[in-house]
Parts: C-alpha cells; sequence; structure tokens
C-alpha cells in the first residue's frame, strides 16, 4: 500500500509493505555513499538486511534511547559524515524508532544544509507517528525536541514484519500515539483496540493516513497540527520530570491524555484499554517540577499555552488556557472528573 504525502515539491511516498526493507534500491538511489543511522537496540538482522543493499553504505551506531537525542551524539554523527567525505548528492537513511528518525533526521536536515534523508521506522511508535510529518529534533537537557528543524523525509518505508522482534513494552509504547490518533480524528481506529484481535497493519494505516491529511493541511504546526500534540503538554512534562528514560514516551502521552479527556465514559474506555496494553498509571509528581516542564513548550505564547482537549470521540477542541488553567488540572489529577 502506497499514500503520497502532498508537500508540493517536498512531497514523499510512504510505503506500508510487508517485506519493503528487502528491496529498498526502488525507493532511493543507492549508488551514492550513504549512512545508515541505527540505535544499539535494533536487532543486527534489520541493520544488515540494510547495509547488504548498499554498495557504499557507512553503517553509524548510537547508544539507544532518549538520552542520545542530544548534542553529543548529533556532534559525533556530523563528524562522521565529514571523515567519510559525505557531499550533498548522498543520504542518510534512519534505522529504528523516534529517536533514531528525530537525530538522523536533524542530522541529514543540517549536514551541508540538507542532504536527502529517508527513514525506515522499526518501532510501532515510528511507523504509526513519528517517521512522517518531517518533525526532527534533539532535546536539551530533560527538555525534549527543543532544538530541530520540519524537514521532510524523501520516502518512508514501513514494513510491520520488523516489529516482531520488539518488546512487548515498546509495542504497547507505540499503540498509544495510534491510540492518540483515534481519539482526535478516527473513532473506527479507536474501535481497533476495543476489539480483541487488534490487527497491527490496520492500526498503522489508519494513523498514518490521518497524520499524512494533517501534515498536508498544516506542515509547520501553525493550526490544526497542533491536535497531534494531544497529550503532549502534560506527557512531555512528565517525561521530563521522570528524567526522560524511567517512561518511554507514548507511556508519558497516554498518562498526559487522561487530563485532558473531558468526558467521563470515554476516559472509563480509555483507561480499560491501558489495563489491557499495561500502561503505567501516572505516577506521583510534584505540580511545580511540571510547571517548570511546561513553562518551556512550543505551543506557549506569552503566559498561555495551547491544549488539545477531546470532548467527544474523535474530534478535538483546540483552546488556549492560562498557565494557571493547566495547574488547576494538574491539581485535580488525571483520574477526576
Ligand atoms: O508530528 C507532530 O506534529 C506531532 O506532534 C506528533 C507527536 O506525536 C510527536 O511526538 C512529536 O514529535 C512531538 O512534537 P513536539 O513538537 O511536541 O516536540
Amino acid at each position: 500500500m502506497k499514500m503520497v504525502v502532498h508537500l508540493d515539491k517536498n512531497s514523499y511516498p510512504i510505503v506500508l509493505e510487508r517485506g519493503v526493507l528487502t528491496h529498498i534500491g526502488d525507493f532511493l538511489d543507492v549508488q551514492r555513499k550513504v549512512a545508515l543511522i541505527t540505535e544499539s537496540g535494533v536487532p543486527e538482522k534489520w541493520v544488515e538486511l540494510i547495509r547488504k543493499q548498499l554498495p557504499d553504505g557507512l553503517v553509524l551506531t548510537f547508544p539507544e534511547g532518549e538520552g542520545s537525542k542530544c548534542f553529543t551524539q548529533y556532534e559525533n554523527l556530523l563528524k562522521q559524515l565529514i571523515d567519510a567525505h559525505f557531499t550533498r548528492k548522498d543520504a542518510v537513511i534512519a534505522l529504528g524508532g523516534g529517536v533514531t528518525g528525530d537525530l538522523a533526521g536533524f542530522v541529514a536536515s543540517s549536514y551541508m544544509r540538507g542532504i536527502d534523508f529517508y527513514n525506515l521506522p522499526t518501532t510501532v511508535l515510528s511507523q504509526v507517528d513519528s517517521s512522517v510529518g518531517g518533525k526532527v529534533a534533539i532535546d536539551v537537557g530533560a527538555v525534549k525536541n527543543i532544538v530541530g528543524a520540519f524537514y521532510q523525509p524523501k520516502a518512508v518505508l514501513i514494513d510491520p514484519d520488523v516489529l516482531q522482534t520488539l518488546p512487548q513494552r515498546q509495542i504497547n509504547n507505540g499503540l498509544m500515539e495510534a491510540l492518540k490518533t483515534g481519539l482526535i480524528q478516527d473513532p473506527e481506529l479507536f474501535r481497533l483496540f476495543e476489539s480483541d484481535d487488534r490487527c497491527i497493519d490496520a492500526i498503522i494505516e489508519h494513523s498514518i493516513d490521518v497524520k499524512r491529511r494533517v501534515v498536508e493541511q498544516d506542515e509547520k504546526e501553525s493550526g490544526l497540527r497542533k491536535c497531534l500534540n494531544f497529550g503532549h503538554t502534560i506527557g512531555h512534562a512528565i517525561e521530563g520530570a521522570y528524567g526522560l528514560n524511567t517512561y518511554l514516551h507514548g507511556e508519558c502521552v497516554a498518562m498526559g491524555m487522561l487530563f485532558m479527556i473531558e468526558n467521563a465514559a470515554l476516559k472509563k474506555q480509555v483507561l480499560t484499554i491501558y489495563e489491557k496494553l499495561h500502561i503505567p498509571p501516572v505516577p506521583d509528581y510534584d505540580v511545580d517540577v511540571l510547571m517548570d516542564f511546561i513553562a518551556h513548550d512550543k505551543k506557549n505564547n506569552a503566559g498561555s499555552v495551547t491544549v488539545v482537549l477531546v470532548k467527544e470521540l474523535g474530534s478535538f477542541v483546540l483552546e488556549q488556557w492560562s498557565f494557571d488553567q493547566v495547574r488547576a488540572v494538574l491539581e485535580r489529577g488525571p483520574y477526576e472528573e
């Protein structure tokens, strides 16, 4: 199955196909230097599958985890491209999860002011969400994605077969971004979570299709695209407050969404899904610490923040809240009406 993200000269295909990673040469020119940027957690068999299709490939592996989305790793990767004499005609492939796509994409966006970038996501989270849309970034300290760019890939190749080696916690983590998409835009996608035989291919297809349509209408997040941040304002704050490595990103988004669902029956349905997928409960938090992170949110506007609320399944409302309103919600807690 192939979709195209229509963005004028930055348009690109998303290929969702079991086995697509066995023939990447059909989608990109491999007859040049290609940096295959990957993280240590990606099984060797997937790295080798891609490497052997790259006659002049350079495998660059960084330690897995959010901690690698930092200036040190960013600089290391750039230095390795310089040492290997990469030119503007060469390319970067990201093979991994959201961290790899963000880091490798930011490297590609800035090396020589931008070289070709291809995203080959290997986790549920990156397949349903982060590989599409061109957000690339690193963190500074515990502040998530604070330095980055909008830099669209030349193609996204999604192969659900690679998920067979993914630990269950990572699968459930990624599913939270798809659940988010269902809650804000796609009731049918939400229903897939309520059925007992969740079909991952259908979840990916629904999620990516919604994301594609949102990005086409608002590439740089001036309006509509903010809906994709449902759960992220408080989610990112919890992620940061717990040191970026205690909870996974999707788990934090799941926690963050609870504060922003203004429909008791729907919240109950969501909590039932969390229970089935073993999503951790919201931990104890210090309101002042979370507010400090929220003060750095990119959706801030002098003294207020754009929040995404879900009142009815499949739709969202954007509201401009004062910090006092956010504080009140944090003080009320995630499980209260
Ligand atoms: O693509 C988007 O736009 C999103 O907001 C998707 C999010 O799920 C994703 O986690 C994104 O990386 C968060 O972006 P940020 O702008 O809040 O850093």
